[in-house]
């Protein structure tokens, strides 16, 4: 069996290398960025007043100021500032040559067309051209756009960008006992929890999710689902991977040419992990238990998905304190479900004592992957240790 680090690179490698498409802005939130994207203005591109209030020389801060015109958003003013002289100003206006400071309205008090300035304390006011960015400044490529990132763009007057083709992900759970939520499962029946926890697993990750119907336990079966997930940069398998009699996947994909990464992990919860390529394609097959899928899912399903979109940014371990003792560690590689709290210096970290790899009430309740190592000792409260934090 092969090690976590040692699976996680040769997952790595089976990604091809990002494709790009265009998209206009309003559909470009979330996806990662491939070309730098080029600022074509300045901004602000005039001095502007960050206040309503009045646009004056500071030498004549002290007297009264004759008020000689209006500056507003979109409406310059287009006179000169004369010494002795203020002009209304509002919030974005362009504050004209000569005037260097906007005191706000509050600080002052007007008669007609005479100002006085009530409180000269406070700054300039006035935002000034290229303040925040020059046209030519980009935005670097290899970054997830966020919310913040699409409004830099549109102010840049970048309407469309450059990004990654999201990675079309097919994913086919496969078992004899498996239905649909929402139909009352039959006598040894379950329902399918999987493909649908790993479809959000897929789509947090950037790609898009294609949930296969559900196969049977025979070849015939998984052929025809194979079959379905033509295209797809990705197939995802769930359950099968184990050593059963039923469990075909290693066998059909085999069989359809799979070119095999590794199979079997020394690592708990997800030792039958399975990948290699298939076609032009990569396959990922992941154990049947729900907990053991969804760490495979979390630790090396994910990580392809946005390695195939470039971004290369798996996840580090963090630091905690363990809030409670724990036994020596077997011979695999252990991520143990468990919970966070804030602690003195670092977090406090207590794993559940159940770790049963079908329980998805404690995986939908950890925050944390507490990373333990093969074969190590047992641990006091206190000591340090690394995790994974979960997204929630
Ligand atoms: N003799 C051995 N038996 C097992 C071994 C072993 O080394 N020797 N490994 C165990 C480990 S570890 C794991 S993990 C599982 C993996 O088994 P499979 O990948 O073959 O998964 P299945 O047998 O198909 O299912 C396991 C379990 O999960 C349930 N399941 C499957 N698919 C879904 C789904 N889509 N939604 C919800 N639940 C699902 C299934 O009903 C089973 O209960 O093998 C151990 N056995
Ligand atoms: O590895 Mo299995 O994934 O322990 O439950």
């Amino acid at each position: 069996m092969i090690s976590v680090e040692e699976a996680l690179s040769r997952v790595l490698a089976l990604a091809a290398p990002p494709e790009g498409e265009t998209v206009t802005l309003d559909e470009a939130a979330g996806r990662v960025l491939l070309e730098p994207a080029v600022a074509r203005l300045t901004q602000p591109p005039f001095d502007s007043s960050a206040m309503d209030g009045y646009a004056l020389r500071s030498d004549d801060l002290g007297g009264p100021l004759r008020i000689i015109g209006e500056s507003a958003a979109g409406h310059p003013w287009r006179g000169e500032a004369a010494p002795g002289t203020a002009i209304r100003i509002f919030t974005g206006a362009a504050v004209p040559a000569g005037y260097d400071r906007v005191i706000m309205q509050e600080h002052t008090s007007r008669a007609q067309d005479v100002l006085t300035v009530t409180d000269p304390s406070g700054g300039p006011n006035i935002r000034r051209r290229g303040g925040d960015f020059t046209a030519g400044d980009t935005l670097a490529p290899g970054r997830r756009l966020s919310p913040a990132d699409i409004g830099l763009l549109a102010a840049m007057n970048v309407p469309e960008v450059t990004v990654a083709r999201r990675p079309r992900v097919a994913i086919l759970a496969g078992g004899d006992e498996l239905v649909r939520p929402g139909t009352p499962p039959g006598e040894g029946q379950i329902i399918s929890s999987n493909d649908l926890a790993i479809a959000a697993q897929v789509r947090e990750a950037g790609g898009i999710a294609q949930i296969l119907p559900i196969a049977r336990d025979t070849e015939t079966s998984l052929h025809e689902g194979f079959e379905a997930a033509r295209g797809a940069d990705l197939v995802v398998t769930i359950g099968g991977a184990s050593v059963g009699d039923h469990d075909l996947i290693g066998k059909v994909a085999a069989d359809l040419g799979m070119e095999r990464a590794f199979y079997k992990i020394a690592m708990r919860p997800g030792k039958p992990l399975l990948a290699g390529r298939l076609g032009p394609g990569a396959i990922i097959g992941l154990p049947g238990n729900p907990v053991s899928a969804m760490v495979c899912g979390t630790l090396f399903m994910q990580p392809l998905i946005r390695k195939m979109q470039g971004l290369e940014d798996v996840s580090a371990p963090e630091k905690a304190r363990l809030a409670v003792a724990i036994s020596p560690e077997g011979g695999r590689q252990h991520y143990l479900r468990a919970t966070l709290q804030d602690g003195p210096d670092l977090p406090l970290i207590t794993p559940f004592p159940n770790q049963d790899s079908a329980r998805l009430s404690l995986m939908s309740r950890a925050d944390a992957l507490l990373i333990r190592p093969a074969g190590d000792s047992a641990r006091e409260p206190g000591e340090i240790v690394c995790f994974l934090r979960l997204p929630h």
